[in-house]
């Protein structure tokens, strides 16, 4: 059987990285380095990566970054008067608050303190309604990620069936969104969805975002399906896995992506994007 062929995020990041060194010199040029603030409230260790991952990237592509470590005990006043001194302040052009917050912080009123033209996660109501209803926005990184991986690979979108599974507001739901707009025909399939493989099996492009361990098998793919996988799922030692067996669906897959080296890497360099887009704006408005 044929083996389906490995979508390489790591790959696809490092050649929109490389991309983005050139338009980060060239704002350079013309006075703006781009910034981003990344907020980090607690000590989390999955979270201390991905911090980690975000900050060396943006050195790598000439981003100024800052990083602001808050302790556990802070408060939802703390953190918003953290977010309204980056909102003033005119060297950071976009601001991350690593998600997720400590049990006693509203994740949502924090996003929607950010300013909406800062907010390089895509994740402030209006970015999300902006989304929604087909304005320019910034797109939410994952989803913006995983569009690329597929424009970049060459696979067809428009007039497919795509199946989304899992349907949160930073991956299902604008994923979805962001196929619709590419003209796929799109099913969107949850937790309380009955006889999910019944709708996975008919995908031609399968996006995985559940959140469990190796939930997508064989019987749930059909055979030549793109299949996307989202998960990011750390056991008890830390390793990493996927939504997907991968090692079993492969062989069926045209296409497939690995988790690491799939989806993560591609969600850093749309983040990295954003800030350039955030930086190039913030340029147009001081002209
Ligand atoms: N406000 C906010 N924005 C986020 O974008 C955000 C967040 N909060 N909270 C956590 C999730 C998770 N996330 C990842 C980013 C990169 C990798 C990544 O680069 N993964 C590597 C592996 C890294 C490793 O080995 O741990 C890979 O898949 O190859 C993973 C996960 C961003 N998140
Ligand atoms: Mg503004």
């Amino acid at each position: 059987m044929e083996r389906g062929l490995l979508i390489d995020g790591k790959a696809i990041a490092a050649q929109i990285r490389q991309e983005l060194k050139s338009e980060t010199d060239r704002l350079i040029q013309n006075g703006v380095q781009p910034g981003l603030a990344v907020i980090l409230v607690g000590r989390d260790s999955a979270s201390e990566t991905y911090v980690r991952g975000k900050v060396r990237a943006c050195a790598e592509v000439g981003i100024h970054s800052e990083q602001i470590r808050m302790p556990e005990e802070t408060s939802e006043d703390e953190l918003l008067d953290q977010i309204r001194k980056l909102n003033r302040d005119s060297s950071i052009h976009g601001i991350l608050v690593q998600l997720p917050l400590p049990e006693h912080i509203s994740p949502n009123r924090v996003i929607s303190e950010i300013d909406p033209d800062k907010d390089v996660d895509g994740f402030h109501p209006i970015n999300a309604g902006r989304l929604a209803t087909g304005l320019d926005s910034f797109l939410p990184c994952t989803p913006h990620g995983i569009l690329q991986l597929l424009k970049r690979t060459g696979v067809q979108v428009a007039g497919k069936h795509a199946v989304v599974v899992g349907r949160s507001n930073i991956v299902g739901k604008p994923v979805s969104l962001l196929l619709q707009r590419e003209n796929a025909t799109v099913t969107m399939c949850h937790s309380r969805t009955e006889h999910l493989q019944a709708h996975t099996r008919q995908a031609d492009i399968l996006i995985a975002a559940v959140g469990k361990r190796h939930v997508i098998t064989k019987d749930d793919v059909k055979p030549g399906a793109v299949v996307i996988d989202v998960g990011m799922n750390r056991n008890e030692q830390g390793k990493l896995a996927g939504d997907v067996d991968f090692e079993e669906v492969r062989p069926l897959a045209s296409h497939i992506t690995p988790v690491p080296g799939g989806v993560g890497p591609m969600t850093i360099a749309m983040l990295l994007y954003n800030t350039c887009l955030a930086a190039e704006a913030s340029g147009d408005q001081n002209l």
